[in-house]
Parts: C-alpha cells; structure tokens; sequence
C-alpha cells in the first residue's frame, strides 16, 4: 500500500496557481526525494498534505487515510521538519519534547532520548529561543523522530547542520528506513538527495516535471569523456551517445545503449584518441540540468 498518494492536487492563491496537477505515489519504505528551484511548489506541496491549507482541488491520502477527513490520525503517524522551525521561545527544549510525545499519547523512552540528545548534541535544560539556528533545527528533528512515527517529512531539514551533525541525522534516518519508515525528503542539497533517495520527484512553477528511479539512471547512463584532435562526434552519436559538452580538444557524451558496441566502438577509435573515460553519470550535474531546462520541457 502506498504512504503518500497525491492525485491531480492542485493549489491556487489568487488567480496564481502555485501547485499545478500533481500526482505522485510514495510506497512504504522509501527514502523520497522532492526538488525543485525556489518558488517551485514544494512547501505549498507538504502544507497541504500536512493539511495546514486547503489544497484547491484533488486527492490526498496518506498512509492509506484520506486527508484531510482523517487529519488527526494521520498527524499521529507522522513526524514533520518545517523548514522554518518556530516554537515558543520561552519553552524549554525538554518540555517541546514532553508536549510533543503528549500529542502522540506516548511515555517517551528516556534513554532514546538521552541517545538523541547526545547524538545531535542538545541540551534539553536550554530555552528553545536561545538557540541558534542549527541547534533549533536539530530540536525540530528530534521532535520528528522520538514518536516513532511511521512517515517522516522533511522540508529541507539540513538548513544550518554542521557536517557532522549532518551526516549523524542521516544514519539515523537510514536506520528508520531499515525498520520500515518512510522518508520523504524535500532539500536543495543535490548531494544529499542523491546519496540517500531511491526515486525523486521534481517539480518546477508548480507541475511535476517527472519521477526518476536513481538506482535505475545511475546503473544504465554512461558519460564517455574523449581527449583527442579529431573529436569523434559522428562516430558517437551513430551508436546513439549524446554530446553533452564540447571544446576544440575534448568531448563528453551520455549513453544508454548497449555496452559491448560502446567499448567496439571506443576500441575502434583509440588510434585517434588521446585519453578516454566512462563512467557513470554524475547525478548532481543531470539534477543542474534539470534546474536549467525551460519550461515546458519534459525531463
Ligand atoms: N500564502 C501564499 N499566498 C500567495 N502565494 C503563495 C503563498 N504561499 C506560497 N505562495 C507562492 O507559491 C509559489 C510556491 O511556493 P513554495 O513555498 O511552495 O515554493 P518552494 O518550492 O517550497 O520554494 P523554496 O525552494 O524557495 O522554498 C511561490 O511563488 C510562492 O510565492
């Protein structure tokens, strides 16, 4: 059964329309990525599905509940970063803690969390409106994680971490993914998305671009670089590479094709080439591409 299932959602304010027929599922288990450029949709996205607004047509259901009929129950479930975190300032950071397992009807298991404070470095005796930036985005996340929630949704949670608090969150969010959780993940670090998400989303002026396997594109796109005097481009895109880049001296191509007629091809040139790689494709650069590429145009 799928945990996030979005059918032709849209959102207007105004005459603008800032969520544009967008459709996507999430199964149970999956590590999700959601990007896109600023303005793009993604928050308008996540507060509707979180029912914080009112989205202006279409379907949302989450974990199996239609929301916002069932928004109560589905909040339960569910552990949510904003990306601008706000609690009242004069709260301790314990007591942000106790109010958030009271929503949940839960105890709270003190030791778990002794291990996330001491893992994010927290001091829970501290006024949440003395904190810095970073250190009130690491209170957001444990508050999103000491529920045992069964989906996680985040809107650009590393905003401000420090690497090693940064690479501490995601061990623990892969951990939550081995046991079952989903993870739906909006960020702007491509780095991230694409060391740690399985399928993205991508949407731009509110419409989803499209939906990509990661494990699939980085398996079967190959970037051939070639060095040499006489670049090789019609020989390249005969067997159906692409060129992607060129100077006088070097080429870079992508190719999805068959291997062995890429490397008999290759090994025909190499009289003529100075130095050639392969190697797979760098998904950040294909994720730039994607940010460049007019509107309209699909991915
Ligand atoms: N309450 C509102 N009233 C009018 N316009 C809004 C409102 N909320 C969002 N928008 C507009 O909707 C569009 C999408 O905004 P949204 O915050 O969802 O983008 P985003 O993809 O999350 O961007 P970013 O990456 O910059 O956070 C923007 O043009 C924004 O100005």
């Amino acid at each position: 059964m799928p945990v996030i299932e979005l059918s032709h959602i849209s959102k207007r304010f105004g005459k603008f329309v800032a969520v544009n027929d967008v459709s996507f599922t999430v199964e149970k288990g999956e590590f999700f990525g959601f990007i896109g450029p600023n303005g793009a949709g993604k928050s308008t996205t996540m507060n509707m599905m979180l029912n914080f607004i009112k989205s202006s047509g279409g379907k949302i259901k989450l974990l199996g509940k239609n929301v916002p009929e069932h928004d109560l129950d589905v909040k339960k479930q569910i552990g949510y970063v904003p990306s601008d975190v706000r609690f009242y300032p004069q709260l301790r950071v314990r007591d942000l803690f106790r109010y958030t397992l009271d929503f949940h009807h839960m105890k709270g298991d003190s030791a778990e969390l002794k291990r996330y404070c001491d893992l994010f470095q927290i001091d829970p005796q501290k006024k949440f409106g003395d904190l810095s930036l970073g250190n009130k985005k690491k209170v957001a996340l444990v508050c999103a994680l000491i529920h045992h929630p069964e989906l996680i949704i985040m809107d650009e949670p590393t905003n401000g971490l420090d690497p090693l608090i940064h690479a501490r969150l995601f061990r623990v969010l892969k951990e939550k993914q081995e046991q079952g959780v989903t993870i739906f993940l909006s960020s702007h670090n491509l780095k991230e998305v694409e060391d740690y998400c399985s399928r993205i989303a991508f949407i731009r002026s509110g419409k989803l671009i499209g939906v990509e396997d990661l494990t699939q594109v980085n398996q079967n796109v190959k970037v051939i670089t070639v060095k040499a005097d006489q670049l090789p481009i019609a020989v390249m895109e005969k067997i159906g590479a692409t060129c992607v880049k060129k100077t006088d001296h070097e080429a870079r191509f992508t190719y999805e094709g068959n291997m062995a007629q890429l490397f008999s091809t290759l090994s025909n040139l190499s009289p003529q080439l100075d130095d050639v790689t392969v190697a797979n494709r760098d998904l950040e650069e294909q994720f730039m591409a994607m940010y460049e590429r007019q509107e309209g145009e699909r991915l």
